[in-house]
């Protein structure tokens, strides 16, 4: 099997990685995982493949089965501080009174807790930066509730990016938005990682908006998992072999569409190396 190449600066390393519960088969194993500074890994994969649960290991708040993960060279729980989460979206409480700008003070706060207090300036200074950096200025004083799904989701971005993180990790961020604003969310992250060097993990089943912005394509299926560029991760042939039964990716009018996914992959343990190894970067 091949494994990824690893240096001082990666972001998150997992080797040999496993994740289950209880005596069950594992949602994923023997997962070699290196994120680099700046670079955008797409995480694809069906409903309950674990890609939800991979990002709680990164964040400390579930242990693996097997192997070792670590994140900014520490373990998860003492980078934790470092690293923007954008939950899975709930809209905000229609009642709730709560300005877009106190929600992204939270996320500032939460991250700065136990450390010295900043003085009202600069927590106003970052604030306000967070907001310009996913273009939310204009209603940055609007009660969070009245805004868009678009425009919530652009605040869920800046809540996580407060905390100037040198990792961020998104899951389906892209829910429920419209084309025009999903892709205007993938810019934002896109433009993070670009001007700060900020690793991204992005959880989405929206793989078309994504797609011209990930460096890489982690896909998990039924308990196995392929990583690589898109351009060899999102083909018949890998997925068919990922999948274990016929599987097609097609292209319409510019967008690649997937067709034939099975209810349960079936698949054989000899061919994990052979899939790891053709798709790997
Ligand atoms: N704490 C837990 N205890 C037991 N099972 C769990 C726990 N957390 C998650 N699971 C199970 O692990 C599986 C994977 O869940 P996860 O949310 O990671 O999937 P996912 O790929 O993110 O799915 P989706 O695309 O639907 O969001 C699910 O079957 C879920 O019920």
């Amino acid at each position: 099997m091949m494994s990824e190449k690893v240096d001082g600066a990666d972001l998150v390393r997992l080797s040999g990685a496993a994740l289950g519960f209880d005596a069950g088969e594992p949602l994923w194993k023997d997962l070699d995982l290196a994120v680099r500074p700046g670079e955008f890994v797409a995480v694809l994969g069906a409903n309950g493949s674990g890609k939800t649960t991979l990002l709680r290991c990164l964040l400390g708040l579930q242990p693996l089965s097997a192997g070792t993960v670590s994140v900014l060279g520490r373990t998860p729980a003492a980078a934790r501080r470092e690293v923007g989460y954008v939950p899975q979206q709930r809209r905000f409480d229609p009642l709730t009174p709560v300005r877009a700008r106190d929600l992204v003070g939270y996320g500032y706060d939460g991250h700065r807790w136990g450390l010295p207090l900043l003085s009202r300036k600069q927590r106003r200074a970052r604030i306000d930066a967070a907001l310009a950096e996913v273009g939310a200025t204009r209603f940055a004083d609007a009660p969070a509730s009245r805004l868009s799904g678009g425009q919530q989701q652009l605040l869920r971005i800046a809540q996580a990016l407060a905390c100037d993180p040198a990792l961020l990790l998104c899951d389906e961020p892209l829910l429920s938005l419209d084309l025009h604003h999903q892709r205007e969310v993938c810019a934002v992250v896109d433009r993070r990682r670009r001007d700060h060097n900020t690793g991204v993990l992005f959880v989405t089943h929206e793989i078309n908006p994504v797609l011209p912005y990930a460096d890489r394509v982690l896909y998990l299926a039924g308990g196995r998992f392929t990583i690589g560029p898109v351009n060899e991760v999102m083909t018949s042939q890998t997925l068919t072999r990922l999948y274990g039964s016929p599987v097609d990716v097609i292209e319409v009018r510019g967008q690649l569409v997937v067709v034939g996914i099975p209810d349960h992959p079936v698949h054989h343990p000899e061919d994990h190396d052979e899939t790891q190894e053709t798709a790997q970067s």
